[in-house]
């Protein structure tokens, strides 16, 4: 086994934030009609194996020395060797993670550590993490503009070089906002993640959300804000004047 993660690891190459291209040995194509019912698992698995990944930057190849979990310090190769036991699958498993359009990106504004997100994955199957988590990191403009197809009628916007998104609604009456905030209330109690509301002139609503902790994006706001959007609030709002 440690053959195989060595072999494989020595193969693995970040050529560009994205990694754009895995070499692996064996049957991948076998494998692939499997894929789309372990996607969700895939993401998972991805969101574990390198959501405590740190790399550095300066160099470009997985290196088990240079690779560890923040917490606790272990090197990568106990990292795919606990996946592999996990999943009892071969090493193809890992590339299935990463070529399972799960996108890594080196975050801007910090040295270490990067982000996966699972581009296929519905966020509103995905829950909030804790915002106190030690390495959670802002996650860089580029990387958030790819999640904004997930998140209509959300606005991303640059307040003081802090991204946030931004919704705005107008409601039918001062009181049918407070009954929206209310609403909005409960999914980000659910969260444990929030998001700061504005009632101003009397019937428009305005939705901020960013993670203030990290004074930035995390893949939490986008979460809720898709739990948001699944709201069935149409009987708050008033209704468009037709042009
Ligand atoms: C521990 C818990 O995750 C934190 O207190 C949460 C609460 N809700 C939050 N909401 C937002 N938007 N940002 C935060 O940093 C945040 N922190």
């Amino acid at each position: 086994m440690t053959r195989v993660v060595n072999m494989w690891t020595r193969r693995l190459s970040l050529t560009t934030p994205f990694v754009n291209r895995l070499i692996i040995p064996g049957g991948i194509r076998r494998r692939k009609q499997q894929l789309a019912s372990e996607q969700t698992r895939s993401c998972r698995d991805a969101n574990f194996v390198s959501n405590y990944l740190h790399i550095d930057p300066m160099n470009r190849l997985f290196h088990p020395h240079l690779l560890s979990l923040s917490r606790p310090q272990v090197p990568l190769r106990s990292v795919f060797e606990s996946l592999f036991a996990r999943n009892g699958r071969s090493n193809i498993r890992v590339t299935e993670i990463f070529q399972n359009r799960v996108g890594l990106f080196l975050s801007r504004n910090s040295l270490y550590g990067f982000r996966t997100f699972c581009t296929g994955q519905d966020l509103t199957t995905k829950k909030c993490v804790p915002c106190d988590t030690k390495d959670l990191r802002p996650m860089a403009e580029d990387s958030a503009k790819h999640l904004m197809p997930k998140v209509v009628g959300w606005d991303l916007v640059n307040e003081n070089g802090i991204l946030k998104l931004n919704r705005s609604l107008k409601v039918k009456s001062f009181t049918k906002g407070l009954e929206l905030f209310k609403l909005v209330a409960d999914v980000a109690e659910a969260e444990g993640h929030h998001p700061d509301l504005h009632l101003v002139g009397w019937n428009n609503v305005q939705i901020e959300i960013c993670t203030h902790a990290v004074g930035g994006l995390t893949e939490n706001d986008f979460i809720l804000a898709a739990k948001i959007n699944r709201l069935d609030i149409h009987h708050l709002l008033r209704r468009k004047i037709s042009a």
